[in-house]
């Protein structure tokens, strides 16, 4: 068994975050929400919890507590933002709504006489105290700390900036060592996970493949599984592990929902079938959701018929079966974290990812989904151990509902067939464009970027060809860079290299005649257009 980290989680946007940093420190961690009962964190078996910030504030009535059994349970416990808020007014201290609101980068004077800090800062001052550079992002603040607490960090706008009860190794902090402006942030969840709370850094690839293959055939048994196979990441990686271990008892079902870029069909069959001997049936669905998006133009309806539709098809697929029981998908912790972001109080759904949430309860398969746990860069990772090819798992993703959400408004097997060019051109592109062509290695734009696109505009411009009029649909390209698809930047690709894209595009694409560049970021705007 790994010892493991409890994170609670009050809404904070970065809560995943913290799971990712307590993973880099080679610690498995879960997230939960932060209203799970005493019973629940009795039975769990932390070796240490964390608290979450949220966007809540203590001083009103009705918001958020942790469960008392937090305090109790004997374990180290780390307070972070809003989780220091509430650590601070549960154990007797005072919160008050602040009047200066700290929002980004700020310096901190960190004590080095505790546990949690000590040794740890970026720089000294002439007076020679150690300083932190780190990221805030509050309005309340802590103003009186609970009996037994000392001060632990402090800035001007907030003297309490951190604050540590030892005895009971109670540690908070009002800045998030979670996000990677925090510079020191790093050693300081490493800090609490193995010298606090005396975990081993004992979370590793290897090991996970051996667990996770165990795990599986115990839960399986002698049923047969079906899985969606996207030609994704999350869904090539799955199959290959859940191949792993139960070999012929998985059946993958590849639909092609007539929403696919160009030649995706042919590839992920090739590699699926020829290469890595998995079953693979193809389902040419095209006609299926065609017919049900016709009509159709808001982003939510779409989404939920598309995601519908694959039921549709798996439930259809497995009553071909014998003994099929289980539905497998590539869900990754990300997409469990998001939709579970639906219920939560305070938090909001800004799409439907189709493959969470959005199975009926009459789906008579269990779900299988043995990359729960994993952040994407994990995944690739498990990926390469399992043998797959660098070019599919370092693919960028692709979403469920495929073209489906690039072309907006209205679904036309006329926009598809236009975007698909596009898309192609553009990928074919950047795959051959490199950054910097005189590097020892040198590293192509696709690689250089997280994520890249054709978007379907259907919209009409005018322009001018062989001197003739035209009056085409319009394509906008969008290319993000980004860590964890939570937050992205827009990839500042060369002029040169958006040029000879945007005249490729309308000297062979026939139908387009005016090509555009997403510079927007994630937020405010989202990665895909829909
Ligand atoms: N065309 C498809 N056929 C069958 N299943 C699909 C298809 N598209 C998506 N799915 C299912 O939906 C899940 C979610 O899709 P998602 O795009 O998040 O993951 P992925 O395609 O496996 O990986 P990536 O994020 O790299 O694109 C997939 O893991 C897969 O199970
Ligand atoms: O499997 C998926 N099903 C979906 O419904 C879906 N919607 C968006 N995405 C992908 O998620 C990442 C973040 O996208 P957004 O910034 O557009 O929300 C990006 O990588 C998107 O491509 C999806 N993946
Ligand atoms: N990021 C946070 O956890 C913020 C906590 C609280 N809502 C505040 O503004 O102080
Ligand atoms: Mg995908």
């Amino acid at each position: 068994m790994h010892s493991k980290i409890l994170i609670l989680d009050f809404g904070s946007q970065v809560t995943q975050l913290i799971a990712r940093r307590v993973r880099d420190a080679g610690v498995f961690s879960e997230v939960h929400p932060y209203d799970v009962s005493d019973e629940f964190i009795k039975n769990y078996g932390a070796a240490g919890i964390i608290l979450s910030g949220g966007p809540n504030s203590v001083t009103e009535g009705d918001t958020p507590r942790a469960p008392l059994a937090v305090f109790e349970a004997g374990v180290p416990v780390l307070g972070i933002c809003y989780g220091m808020q509430t650590m601070a007014e549960q154990l007797g201290g005072k919160v008050e709504n602040g009047l200066v609101r700290e929002f980004g980068y700020a310096e901190v004077r960190a004590r080095s006489h505790t546990a949690l800090l000590k040794d740890i800062h970026d720089f000294v001052t002439p007076e020679g105290h150690g300083m932190l550079k780190v990221w805030m992002s509050h309005g309340d603040k802590v103003n009186e700390m609970p009996p037994g607490f000392k001060l632990m960090a402090s800035t001007d706008n907030c003297p309490i900036a951190a604050m540590a009860d030892e005895d009971r190794r109670f540690y908070a902090v009002q800045f998030h060592p979670e996000v990677t402006h925090t510079v020191q942030g790093e050693a300081i969840i490493g800090r609490f996970v193995h010298d606090i709370c005396g975990c081993q850094s004992d979370w590793n690839m290897p090991d996970y493949i051996a667990e996770a293959v165990a795990a599986i055939r115990a839960q399986v048994g002698s049923d047969e599984v079906i899985l969606g196979l996207s030609g994704g990441v999350d869904s090539s990686v799955a199959a290959a592990l859940i191949h792993r271990a139960i070999g012929d008892q998985l059946t993958c079902v590849f639909v092609d929902h007539g929403l696919l870029r160009q030649d995706e069909g042919k590839m992920v069959m090739e590699m699926f079938a020829n290469n890595l001997g998995v079953k693979v049936i193809h389902v040419d669905a095209t006609a299926q959701f065609m017919g049900h998006l016709t009509g159709v133009t808001d982003p939510e309806a779409k989404r939920k018929i598309i995601g519908r539709e694959f039921v549709e098809v798996f439930q259809a697929e497995s009553a071909k079966l014998s003994n099929a029981k289980w539905l497998a998908q590539g869900t990754i912790y990300p997409d469990v974290i998001e939709s579970a972001g639906k219920g939560k109080k305070g938090s909001h759904t800004i799409k439907s990812h189709h493959n969470v949430g959005g199975l009926p309860d009459t789906l008579n398969l269990k779900l299988l989904e043995p990359l729960r746990e994993l952040f994407k860069d994990e995944v690739r990772k498990l990926g390469v151990a399992l043998g797959l090819p660098h070019g599919m798992v370092y693919r960028h993703p692709f979403p469920g509902p495929g073209l489906g959400v690039r072309i907006l408004g209205e679904v036309k097997k006329e926009f598809a067939d236009l975007l698909r060019k596009a898309d192609a051109i553009f990928i074919e592109e950047l795959r051959t464009n490199f950054v910097d062509p005189n590097a020892e290695k040198p590293v192509s734009w696709y690689d250089a970027t997280s994520q890249a696109f054709a978007v379907f505009l259907p919209v009409k411009s005018v322009g001018v060809m062989g001197d003739g009029r035209t009056y085409d649909y319009v394509v906008a390209l969008r290319a993000v860079q980004t860590q964890d698809f939570m937050t992205a930047h827009w990839a500042h690709l060369p002029h040169e290299l958006l040029g000879k894209v945007s005249n490729r595009i309308i000297n062979e694409v026939r139908g387009i005649n005016r090509v555009v560049y997403d510079i927007s970021g994630k937020p405010p705007a989202t990665i895909e257009w829909e």
